[in-house]
């Protein structure tokens, strides 16, 4: 099986309600679909969300990157020598981790056909089913309250609840929804690097006291600062997970071996792909942590390949792929089904993904 062309589409989905974080708003998801065909006629699905804030990437330089040097890269290679493609691909550019996800997951759809297997069952599928968490952006308290009891009806058990726009009001954002929701909700927390290091362990220390009962904190302090995010970790009465200070393998490992944090937030569109994801839970297992996987604002494509991941690896404890789950609509046939916070897993060849509805090309 050999890649003979690389197409490139938009794809556009509505919202539930608008995405709100300390780093960004979004109204409307529209991401990069790539459609890698081969000489057998199998296709693989691929998918990036421009997420500029964090990976820098933006639906241009995505669009750029796969109709340039991946698809260099890529063009007339063996699906066969799947990690002759991961050398080429990695070789092609520095950073861009997104668009090299894109490829990634695309790849391994592709393998997955080629050997009749699903992309889980390659990785070494250890279970089939996946609870998800939900993310209730940062608006007012009572918004935020109104938001996660919306979601409690839906019947997710755990929430991701942004903070970090004017701080001041984080530990009121927080009771509002604890009170909401009562006792037996999870409540995890992410900053996306709003606060300085001693005000997270101020407002953490705050929350606990409150009686606001985290599960976590994602992200209290800028990307750059391990050695904040090493302060607030040995000072947090809860547990801290490293998410945009954590990309490649080799910061995931400073990080385990700092204890810059207690444990990271592996996504695709950070790590470049599964084939990168892998090595940072290689690390995880070498090092005891545990990792949680999460997404961007992601359509199923690519969350769909995230759900294989994560199903193939125990490290993986914590779930964050809710991605779909916050569009209004899922024009996406095939590969994982999303019931409620329950998350099913694939068992079809590849990734499972069969068709796309509304794909139109770009115009750039
Ligand atoms: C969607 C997911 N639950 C999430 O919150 N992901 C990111 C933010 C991604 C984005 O801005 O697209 C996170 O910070 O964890
Ligand atoms: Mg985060």
């Amino acid at each position: 099986m050999k890649i003979t062309d690389l197409k490139i589409y938009l794809l556009d989905v509505p919202l539930r309600t608008p995405f709100i974080t300390a780093l960004r708003r979004v109204d409307q998801l529209t991401d990069v679909i790539l459609e890698l065909h081969t000489d057998t006629g199998n296709v693989g699905y691929g998918e990036a969300p421009p997420t500029k804030a964090i990976t820098g990437e933006t639906l241009e330089t995505i669009c750029a990157d796969l109709n340039g040097p991946i698809r260099s890269a890529l063009m007339k290679r063996e699906i066969e020598d799947l990690s002759g493609c991961f050398r080429a691909l990695d070789a092609c550019m520095e950073h861009h981790t997104s668009s090299k996800a894109c490829a990634d997951i695309a790849l391994y759809d592709l393998y997955g056909q080629l050997k009749e297997k699903s992309v889980a069952e390659i990785l070494g599928r250890k279970r089939e089913m996946l609870e998800t968490d939900l993310t209730i952006s940062v608006n007012d308290p009572e918004t935020m309250a109104e938001d996660a009891e919306k979601g409690i009806r839906r019947g997710f058990r755990t929430l991701k609840v942004k903070a970090g726009i004017d701080p001041e009001l984080d530990t009121k954002r927080l009771a509002a929804v604890r009170n909401a929701v009562g006792s037996n909700i999870a409540i995890r927390i992410d900053a996306n690097q709003a606060w300085t290091p001693e005000q997270a362990v101020s407002i953490l220390e705050e929350m606990q006291k409150k009686g606001i009962n985290l599960e976590l904190a994602e992200q209290p302090v800028k990307a750059d600062d391990l050695d904040g995010m090493a302060f607030v970790t040995a000072r947090s009465p809860i547990p801290i997970a490293a998410d945009e200070s954590c990309f490649s393998p080799d910061q995931a490992e400073y990080i385990f071996r700092n204890h810059c944090a207690d444990l990271v937030n592996i996504k695709l569109m950070k790590t470049g792909g599964i084939h990168h994801a892998l090595e940072i839970t290689d690390l995880a297992e070498k090092y005891g942590a545990s990792c949680m996987l999460g997404c961007m604002l992601e359509a199923k494509v690519s969350v769909n390949a995230a759900v294989h991941l994560a199903c193939s690896r125990t490290c993986i404890t914590k779930i964050d792929l809710d991605g779909p789950l916050l569009c209004a609509e899922d024009p996406v046939h095939g590969g994982s089904v999303f019931k409620g916070p329950e998350i099913y897993l694939s068992r079809e060849p590849g990734s499972g993904i069969r068709k796309i509805d509304g794909l139109h090309v770009p115009e750039f």
